[in-house]
């Protein structure tokens, strides 16, 4: 693991974002730990975690036109994320966002920010069935643009229902590399240092024993 992951690592523990307890997941899962973004919720909060995200997309392969975050909580990570790309590398990114409902007045529409145009970055926290990713790929595609990867800060490292593991599902179906700022594999390694998680480790090994890839 690189210093940088141990940090966010210990930055999503002391920021509550990374929490452990009992939680339903978007695709009916009950898990015993949970990645909750909009708990870094605060401008000094935000703005290191667009550094990490920022350091994450220029120590990967990834290359992009532009980010787009999906609703909800996409949308500041991909902010944030353009924001520290444009202070930390001088790189300035367009970045879009998509309304969950679309608005039928004003300027209308779905998208809010940049066309989507090129080659589009989605920039996202966590990914678990992949059901998000597809829908932004479905978005992109629509609108004419091309969808080339996707970064997030933690890989939970879980199968879809068909056997595959949803980051290799993602890769086969769009072939769409995905980078993360960690795996649930750094984080349990994290938490078996510490030595203070005992009970959370093993309730997170039994999940993983039905869910993981
Ligand atoms: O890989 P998946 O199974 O799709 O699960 C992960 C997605 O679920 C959550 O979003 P959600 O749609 O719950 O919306 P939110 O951002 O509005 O909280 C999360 O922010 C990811 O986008
Ligand atoms: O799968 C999900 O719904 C999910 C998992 C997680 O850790 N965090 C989140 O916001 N959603």
């Amino acid at each position: 693991m690189y210093p940088y992951q141990r940090q966010f690592i210990e930055f999503a523990i002391h920021a509550g974002a990374l929490r452990f307890g009992r939680f339903q997941l978007k695709s009916g899962r009950i898990s015993p730990y949970f990645f909750n973004a909009g708990l870094f919720n605060s401008g000094e909060r935000l703005r290191q975690l667009g550094g990490f995200y920022a350091d994450a997309l220029e120590n990967s392969p990834l290359s992009c036109d532009m980010l787009y975050g999906p609703a909800y909580k996409g949308i500041p990570l991909a902010c944030a994320t353009a924001i520290a790309l444009a202070q930390r590398y001088d790189k300035d990114y367009p970045y879009a966002f998509n309304r969950k409902e679309a608005k039928d007045h004003g300027e209308g529409g779905l998208i809010v920010g940049a066309p989507l145009q090129g080659r589009v970055l989605i920039v996202d926290d966590v990914i678990t069935a992949g059901t998000s990713v597809r829908e932004s790929v479905e978005i992109i595609r629509r609108a004419g643009a091309e969808p080339c990867g996707v970064l997030i800060a933690l890989d939970r490292q879980e199968r879809t229902d068909d056997g595959l593991s949803a980051i290799a599902a993602i890769e086969r179906d769009y072939g769409l590399p995905v980078q993360a700022i960690v795996t649930m594999n750094d984080v349990i390694a994290w938490l078996a240092e510490s030595g203070r998680f005992q009970a959370e480790l093993e309730a997170i090994r039994a999940y993983r024993r039905d869910y993981g890839a």
